[in-house]
């Protein structure tokens, strides 16, 4: 059957439920496909149900430091309570009927198929074939990306999903991968009293972000009980029906644990969408875009799918970006100088814009400072679990900050601050004569100006 409207999105996650929500609300004839769950992997595999699991690890490292400030507190950890929060609170159940109500109310149709491209401005989905007049969006995110290890297809090992749905914490969880998900989740199954290790390939945790900030991760891990190893990898898996057996390069002793999560990062998949029927590479690992979030004619692309970070926040700038081109609205292009991303270990590790590392390979003169939060005064008032430092990097020539990392406690949200400084290019010469409040955690940024060098 051959239908023909204004606009198809494709994938419903963040940006794909954004985009297709309001162009229906600016009143285009539009249809949306989703082949799972409205709303993507955000709210029901992602960053909402981890980030209650975290929510409650959290709360049980606090009754921990109790006793160093406060008395005595006894807790006794009990994941039944964190599997019903994330079934019933984050996912309603994994279902999405108010997710998919809230888009057809604003006058979505809503195609529960797989879709894909049959050339400029056509997308096929089950029996229908549609005629998009002013283009196609596609929002289809990213799948996680499973290494071809020896013996590791065909197991029942975990990905994100798997960890997010456990019905109860294992007894031990070897985590390939220390990049995001992997010290997230590791964090949170230690916590509830899993014995996990996690395998990280690079030589540091978190390894995109600053040296620092890796060191802090597996200092944080390391003090949950987490066996933190890193430029470690698994060269065989073996699994017996019980027990996992992870053989390790170099012939190290091998690991044994009764689930593995596989937190090795994410992938697109182009091929499956038919991107060549628009004159587009189905290889290439995302999908290049303008700054308009144009990837061809009539074609747009928002998300994990484009390669900018793999984050929700990303994808729904990047789909206000979007909708605005295809209503013919002028705007500025996509800019991802003051990209923000937190990582949501205990410290919070928030970071905006270039790693030092970064910058310097960019030829830019590079001064740098590093403030621990324990030195501070609000660091020394908190006391028991105060650990972080704030981080700035300045391109010394034009005197702003290019980059920077707050980690601590509610490094997530001190980096705000930071975000508008690289995002607005504010001379690091007026941020020095700011009044910063005391005595707060994000006084740090202040000292850390001033030690600039
Ligand atoms: C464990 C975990 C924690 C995370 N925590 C955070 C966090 O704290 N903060 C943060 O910013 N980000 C976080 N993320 C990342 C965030 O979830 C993603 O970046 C975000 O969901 C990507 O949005 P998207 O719009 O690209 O689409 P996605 O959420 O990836 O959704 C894409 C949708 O498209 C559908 N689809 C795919 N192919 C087709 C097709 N051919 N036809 C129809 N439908 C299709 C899929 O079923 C899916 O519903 C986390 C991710 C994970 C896995
Ligand atoms: N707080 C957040 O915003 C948040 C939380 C979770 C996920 N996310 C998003 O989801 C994305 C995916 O997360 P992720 O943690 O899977 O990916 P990642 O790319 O962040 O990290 C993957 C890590 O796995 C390592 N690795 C790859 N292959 C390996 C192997 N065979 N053995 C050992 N280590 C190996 C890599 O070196 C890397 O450090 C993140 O990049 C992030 O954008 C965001």
């Amino acid at each position: 059957m051959s239908i023909r409207v204004d606009v198809v999105v494709v994938g419903l996650g963040p940006g794909g439920e954004y985009a297709a929500g309001a162009l229906a609300d600016a009143g285009l004839d539009v249809i949306g496909i989703e082949a799972e769950l409205v709303g993507g992997e955000c709210p029901y595999w992602g960053c909402v149900p981890s980030k209650m699991m975290i929510r409650a690890g959290n709360v049980l490292a606090e009754a921990g430091r109790v006793p160093s400030l406060a008395g005595e507190a006894k807790v006794a950890a009990d994941w039944d309570r964190v599997a019903e929060r994330v079934r019933s609170e984050a996912t309603g159940g994994w279902n999405d009927e108010a997710a998919a109500d809230r888009l057809t109310a604003k006058g979505v149709r809503l195609f529960r198929e797989r879709g894909r491209l049959a050339g400029p401005r056509r997308v096929v989905a089950g029996d229908h074939t549609i005629e998009a007049a002013r283009g196609v969006v596609l929002a289809t995110g990213s799948r996680p990306r499973i290494p071809p290890i020896p013996g590791l297809e065909g197991t029942p090992y975990w990905t994100n999903r798997d960890a997010i749905a456990a019905g109860e914490a294992p007894a031990s969880l070897l985590v390939l991968g220390g990049g995001a998900i992997g010290v997230e989740l590791a964090q949170v199954f230690a916590r509830f009293g899993t014995a996990v290790t996690v395998l990280e390939g690079r030589d540091r945790l978190i390894a995109q972000e600053e040296p620092e900030s890796g060191d802090l991760a597996a200092k944080a891990l390391r003090a949950d009980g987490v066996t933190v190893r890193t430029g470690a990898r698994a060269v065989d898996i073996e699994y017996d029906g019980e027990t996992f057996e992870a053989l390790l390069e170099g012939g190290l002793e091998p690991l044994r644990a009764e689930r593995v999560l596989v937190a090795t990062g994410r992938a697109t998949d182009l091929a499956s969408l038919a991107v060549d029927t628009a004159g587009l590479d189905p290889a290439a690992p995302a999908l290049r875009t303008d700054g308009q979030m144009r990837a061809g004619d009539g074609l747009w692309a928002v998300g994990d799918i484009t390669g900018h970070g793999a984050f929700t926040h990303v994808s729904l700038y990047q789909a206000r970006i979007a909708v605005r081109d295809i209503l013919g609205e002028p705007g500025p292009d996509a800019d991802y100088r003051a990209l923000p991303r937190v990582t949501f270990t205990d410290p919070e590790i928030g970071a905006v814009g270039m790693t030092e590392q970064q910058a310097r390979d960019q030829g830019i003169r590079v001064r740098t400072s590093v403030v621990p939060i324990p030195e501070s005064t609000r660091g020394r008032i908190h006391g028991p679990g105060n650990e972080g430092f704030v981080k700035l990097v300045e391109d010394a020539d034009r005197g702003v900050l290019v980059g920077a990392t707050s980690a601590g406690p509610a490094g997530g949200e001190v980096l705000y601050g930071l975000n508008i400084a690289v995002h607005t290019e504010t001379p690091t010469g007026r941020l020095k004569h700011m009044i910063y409040t005391y005595p707060t955690f994000h006084r740090a940024v202040e000292t850390a100006l001033q030690a600039l060098h």
